[in-house]
Formats: structure tokens, C-alpha cells, sequence
């Protein structure tokens, strides 16, 4: 059966649903975006060669309906699908890439019985090279969460996970992309008061983190032995993590991991059917 996606938000991470389906070969015509902003929605046609259009139009025929909206904009938007009929020919899951909202807060708003299956991507989903955790709501069978798993497969990495942690899941690679962005940072910072120009010093922090991921997830080996490997004895590498963890940078970890779970369980709070979210 073919898989027509609609994807309801084309901002950050929409636009890289958007680009990791187009770049794996899913074909444009099964792709439909809506998207509120007119600039924006002419900038992803132009780019994509995607159809955007308004929410009811989008939605009717899709297979999957993904949510990209803030939270504050999925209760406008549940309204709207809701109000689009089922055709009966294809049953329609909905698929949301939102934080903090649970399954539970879908599955309130939606039809009853409607399948809900929710996702946390990060942006590298924009060069094939997401992680994204899956988990299914209340009505979505195993077989929607293997649909969903499927289809983000194509756009990087999928595991499937039980609800409660998906506060985690965010706090860890959700945002994470912005740690490692904000590392750089500072690395090319800190190079650039070595006396490097910024683009030799950005070149070296970009090609460092890239190829220290790929050791990463291809080596086989603990971050603790890669990172023991760079450090000789006496040497300069010991010198620098000296100063890290002297400057909490492992609390500050933790620290910053529980205050992202937080925001997560708090978006949860401020939902108008927070009594019912799990
Ligand atoms: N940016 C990221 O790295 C990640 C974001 N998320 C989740 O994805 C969701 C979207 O985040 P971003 O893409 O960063 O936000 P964004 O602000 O870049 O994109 C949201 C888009 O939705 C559009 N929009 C809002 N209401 C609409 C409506 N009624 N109809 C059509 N379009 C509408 C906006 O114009 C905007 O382009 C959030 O709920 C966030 O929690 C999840 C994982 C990673
Ligand atoms: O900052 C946020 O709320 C979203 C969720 C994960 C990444 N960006």
C-alpha cells in the first residue's frame, strides 16, 4: 500500500521529515505539507517540489498525518483533522514529532479509537542521519509503530521505546544536536584565541565531532576507551579534561538533562487535558 504522508508544520523539523524523504527516494507525489506561513510554504515547494496546502486538504488521503507544530498550535490543529473524515479506504494514523504531549493528549482530541503513535526525531533527520524514538498510543497496534518505525528507518536510526521515556529520549537526542552544536561553539571560540582564523577553527571542530561520531557508533568501542585512547599519558588531552571536569562540564550535563526532562513534563502540565496525559 502506498504511503502518502502529510506533514502538518513546515518548520525546523518538518523541513527535515520533508528533506530525509525526499533525499531516501519517497516519491513527491505522496508528500503533502501544511503550512501555516505562505513564505515558508512557497520556500519548501521551491525547494522539495512539494505541495503545501491547508491542513484539511493535506490530511484528506494521507495515510499518515504528522504533527510538526509547536505545542501550543497541536489542539488547533487536532480540531481541523478531526473534522476531516476517514475516507474508510485507508485508515489514518496520526503521527506526532511534538514534546512533551503524550499519546493520551491525541487520543483525547482525535475520534475515538484513532490510532496515535508518537515520535521523538532531531534535525540530522535533514541529512538522513536522525536518531528518532518511537512509542504507539492506546489504539496503535504493532503494526503502526513498524509503519512509523518503517518509514523514519529511511531518514536514520529508529528505536521503539515505552512512553515514560520519551522525557529522556528528548532530553538526551531530541536536543541533542544542540549540545553538540553549542560544543562547537566553543570549541572554535577557544581555537580562534589560540590565534586560528574561524574557518580553520570551525573546519577542525566540524571534522573532529563528525568523525568522533562516526567512531562512535561504528568502533564497537565505549566512549570511555575512545576517549582513553586519545589521552596520553602526561599529555596535553589529560590537561584539558582536567579543566572540563573541574568545571563541572559532567554535572552540567546532568544538570541540563534533567532541567530539558522538566520542560518536557511541564508542557504536559500546561495542556488543557493534563488530568488525563500519562
Ligand atoms: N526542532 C527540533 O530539533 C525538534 C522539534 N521537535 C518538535 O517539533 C515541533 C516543531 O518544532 P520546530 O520544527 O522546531 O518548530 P518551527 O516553529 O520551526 O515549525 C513549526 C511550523 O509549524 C507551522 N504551523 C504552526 N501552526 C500551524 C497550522 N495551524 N497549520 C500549518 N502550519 C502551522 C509554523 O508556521 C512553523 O513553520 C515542536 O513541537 C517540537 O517539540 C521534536 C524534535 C526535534
Ligand atoms: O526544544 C524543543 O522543545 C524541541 C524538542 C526537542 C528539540 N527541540
Amino acid at each position: 500500500m502506498t504511503t502518502r504522508v502529510a506533514i502538518v508544520g513546515g518548520g525546523k523539523i518538518g523541513e527535515a521529515l520533508l528533506s530525509g524523504l525526499v533525499r531516501s527516494g519517497h516519491p513527491t507525489r505522496d508528500l503533502v505539507v501544511a503550512e501555516k506561513n505562505a513564505a515558508r510554504g512557497a520556500e519548501l515547494t521551491e525547494e522539495y517540489g512539494v505541495r503545501v496546502t491547508a491542513i484539511a486538504d493535506a490530511v484528506e488521503g494521507a495515510t499518515i498525518v504528522v504533527l510538526a507544530v509547536k505545542p501550543a498550535d497541536v489542539d488547533g490543529v487536532l480540531e481541523i483533522i478531526s473534522g476531516v473524515e476517514d475516507t474508510g479506504e485507508v485508515e489514518r494514523l496520526t503521527v506526532s514529532l511534538v514534546a512533551g504531549l503524550s499519546t493520551r493528549h491525541y487520543e483525547d482530541a482525535l475520534p475515538a479509537g484513532a490510532p496515535v503513535v508518537r515520535v521523538m526525531p532531531n534535525t540530522p533527520m535533514l541529512v538522513g542521519e536522525a536518531m528518532s524514538a518511537v512509542t504507539g498510543g492506546r489504539y496503535a497496534t504493532d503494526e503502526h509503530v513498524s509503519t512509523v518505525a518503517t518509514l523514519l528507518e529511511s531518514v536514520g536510526k529508529v528505536i521503539v521505546i515505552a512512553e515514560k521515556q520519551m522525557d529522556a529520549v528528548t532530553a538526551v537526542s531530541g536536543s541533542g544536536p544542540a549540545y553538540a552544536f553549542l560544543m562547537a561553539e566553543a570549541m572554535i571560540d577557544a581555537g580562534v584565541g589560540l590565534g586560528l582564523t574561524r574557518a580553520t577553527a570551525t573546519l577542525l571542530a566540524a571534522q573532529t565531532i563528525r568523525g568522533a561520531g562516526v567512531l562512535l557508533t561504528d568502533s564497537g568501542l565505549s566512549p570511555v576507551d575512545l576517549r582513553a585512547a586519545v589521552t596520553s599519558p602526561a599529555g596535553t588531552t589529560a590537561e584539558a579534561i582536567r579543566e572540563l571536569e573541574a568545571h563541572g562540564f559532567r554535572h552540567a550535563f546532568y544538570e541540563a538533562l534533567r532541567a530539558n526532562a522538566g520542560a518536557s513534563a511541564a508542557l504536559r502540565a500546561a495542556a488543557p487535558s493534563a488530568e488525563n496525559d500519562g
